[in-house]
C-alpha cells in the first residue's frame, strides 16, 4: 500500500507543479513555532486531525477538521498534525482552514517525496512537515531538512525500525518520531518505542507515534524519556474527544 501511495503521490506532485510552480507561491518564512511549542514543555501532545485511514476507512464523522482542531487546542494539545493526503480524507486546504481557527503550530502530515511539497506546506500555512525515513534516501532526508530549515520550518523525522533510527540519528534532525505502526502491515504496538529508545542519542527530542489510546500509555512513554506523542485515532474515535485530549495532554506529574 505504501508503494502505491508513493507512486500516486509522484503523479499528484507532477500535476501540482504544472498548475502552480513553486516560484509563484507566496511564501513567508516560519520561525520554528512547532519545535518551540514541543521543546518548551516536558510533555507534548501533537493532536492529529484524522478523518479516515486507508485501512480502517472513515474514523470520524461528527466533526470537521477545524472543529477537531478547536477541541484539541482548547484541551491542552501543544501542536496539531493535519493530514493532507486523500487516502486519509485530507486536503492541503485543511491547513489554511485550521490556521484560521486556532493558533497552535501545524504539522503537514503527508508522504513528502519532493521539495515542492515543503513549499506547498509553507504556502498553505504549515509550520512543520513529516519526513518518513522508510520512503526517503539519506540524501533526500538531508536535503529536505535543509529546504525546511531555509523556511524556518521544522521536521518530524519518522522511523519505525532500528535501522531507520540509526540512519536518522546521523542527520541533523532534532525531532525524531518512533512510529508504533508498521507501515507495511499497519499493526501497532507501543512496545516499539520502548525497544528503540535505548538507541537514541541525547539531545534528540523523541515523539512516539500511533497506537496510543490512554493516559496510562502516555505516562509510561513519558517515564521512559519520550517528549511527546502523536495521536489520531485514539482522539477522533473517543466518545468524548475533549476529555480524551485532556487525558493524553496532561501528564504533568
Ligand atoms: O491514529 P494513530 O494510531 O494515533 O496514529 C497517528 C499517526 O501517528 C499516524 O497517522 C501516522 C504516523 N505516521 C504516518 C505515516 C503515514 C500515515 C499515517 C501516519
Amino acid at each position: 500500500m505504501l508503494k502505491t501511495i508513493v507512486e500516486q503521490k509522484r503523479q499528484e506532485v507532477d500535476c501540482a507543479k504544472l498548475v502552480q510552480p513553486a516560484t509563484t507561491m507566496a511564501i513567508q518564512p516560519a520561525s520554528h513555532e512547532f519545535a518551540k511549542a514541543i521543546q518548551r514543555v516536558n510533555w507534548a501532545l501533537i493532536a492529529e486531525c484524522k478523518l479516515a485511514s486507508p485501512v480502517k476507512g472513515r474514523l470520524c464523522t461528527g466533526y470537521t477538521v477545524p472543529e477537531l482542531a478547536e477541541i484539541y487546542a482548547a484541551n491542552g494539545a501543544a501542536a496539531l498534525s493535519v493530514h493532507t493526503d486523500r487516502h486519509f480524507c485530507g486536503h492541503l486546504q485543511d491547513i489554511a482552514k485550521v490556521r484560521e481557527t486556532v493558533a497552535l503550530p501545524i504539522l503537514r502530515k503527508d508522504f513528502i517525496i519532493d521539495p515542492y511539497q515543503i513549499y506547498e506546506a509553507r504556502a498553505a500555512g504549515a509550520h512543520a512537515i513529516l519526513l518518513i525515513a522508510a520512503i526517503l534516501t539519506d540524501e533526500e532526508i538531508l536535503s529536505f531538512l535543509a529546504v525546511a530549515a531555509e523556511m524556518g520550518m521544522d521536521c518530524l523525522v519518522e522511523t519505525h525500525s532500528r535501522e531507520e533510527l540509526k540512519r536518522v540519528i546521523k542527520t541533523p534532525a532534532n525531532i525524531v518520531g518512533i512510529n508504533n505502526r508498521d507501515l507495511k502491515t499497519f499493526t501497532t504496538s507501543i512496545e516499539n518505542t520502548f525497544d528503540l529508545l535505548p538507541d537514541v542519542e541525547p539531545g534528540k527530542t523523541i515523539i512516539s507515534e500511533s497506537g496510543i489510546h490512554c493516559g496510562q500509555d502516555a505516562l509510561r512513554l513519558k517515564s521512559a524519556g519520550v517528549r511527546g506523542i502523536l495521536v489520531g485515532e485514539g482522539l477522533v474515535k473517543a466518545a468524548d474527544i475533549a476529555c480524551k485530549t485532556k487525558e493524553l495532554a496532561l501528564q504533568q506529574n
